[in-house]
């Protein structure tokens, strides 16, 4: 039977591959194989391919920096994922850059419009163009997929279709403070480390799920970057910060979101081989791994 009351097709998952090396590591680790392990119809249709847009054709826009290369590969993401969702099958998208969830989740809400998204991370990536200091887009992908702040060209593709009540983030501790003043003008839920610490992971996620799936009636998209995690767990991924959570309440969440039955969607994001020693990178990939087959069923009894 399939998963989630959501997905006629059973248990397909379609491994969507982001634009990093990450990706390819995973599935090298096996994740293709572990997945159809726990009974999942794996569909890999190989890794995605983007021709890369030379730097200097892609100077920044106002402040963002690689704008086209970055909206032509999410469009492309969206639509990947939008055609495996309206096909029934679970997109399982391998980043790759947080950046990539403006296409992930555009795609999940045109085949799920009344689709709510958890988002675990150390950080909102609810930057506008404006409040950015960075101007790196991995920091921005919520505040495109809510319509918030001032309109960018590159990116109206981009359809403002997710609601402020609909995400929840679960992981907060790195946070702009343009960032603060969006989550709290906008009203958005957010369970930082403060309150991980404060309630525990299982009542979080809980007051996570009462949030925005009060009766457990809407799909669910799983955004989770890697950088949730403590960088003692998992080292190697682009913006570290100490505090994260622990192996197993990262995987707990991934666990109790499987468990509601509503699952139609999963990012695992930010997961970068290529910044740490070769034993840190192996160790990041098997969680990515980890978290992945624990979202799609994997219990440990
Ligand atoms: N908000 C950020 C942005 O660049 O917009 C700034 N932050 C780094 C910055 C370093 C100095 C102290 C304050 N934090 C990274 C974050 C984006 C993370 C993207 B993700 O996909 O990894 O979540
Ligand atoms: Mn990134
Ligand atoms: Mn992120
Ligand atoms: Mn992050």
């Amino acid at each position: 039977s399939s998963v989630s009351r959501f997905l006629p097709d059973p248990k397909t998952v379609a491994a969507k591959l982001g634009v990093d090396k990450g990706p390819i590591h995973l599935v090298e680790a096996g994740l293709p194989k572990q997945l159809a392990e726990l009974g999942w119809k794996v569909q890999f249709d190989g890794h995605h391919q983007f021709e890369e847009i030379p730097t200097e054709d892609d100077p920044p826009i106002g402040k963002l920096k690689n704008p086209r290369s970055v909206s032509r590969v999410c469009q492309a993401v969206a639509k990947v994922v939008g055609d495996h969702a309206k096909k029934g099958q679970l997109p399982l998208t391998l980043g790759g850059d947080h950046s990539l969830a403006m296409g992930t989740i555009s795609g999940t809400l045109e085949k799920y419009p009344d689709a709510c998204v958890i988002w675990v991370d150390a950080h909102a990536d609810i930057n506008t163009a404006e409040t950015t200091d960075s101007g790196n887009i991995h920091g921005m992908p919520a505040s495109f997929l809510l319509g918030i702040g001032p309109k960018v060209e590159e990116f109206s593709w981009v359809k403002p279709l997710l609601k402020p009540h609909r995400i929840v983030y679960i992981g907060l501790r790195d946070v702009d403070q343009g960032e603060r003043r969006i989550l709290r003008e906008h009203g958005i839920k957010a369970f930082s480390m403060h309150e991980v610490d404060k309630y525990g992971i299982g009542r979080v996620v809980e007051m996570a799920l009462d949030h925005v799936n009060p009766g457990r009636k809407l799909p669910i998209h799983l955004s989770f970057d890697v950088d949730a995690l403590d960088p003692s767990v998992a080292p190697s991924t682009g913006t570290p910060v100490r505090g994260g959570l622990t192996f197993r309440e990262g995987h707990y969440i991934c666990e109790a979101v499987y468990e509601t039955g509503c699952l139609v969607a999963l990012d695992i994001m930010e997961v970068n081989p290529s910044l740490a020693d070769s034993e840190s990178a192996k160790q990041t990939v098997a969680v990515g791994c980890s978290l992945a087959r624990s979202a799609l069923g994997e219990t440990l009894l």
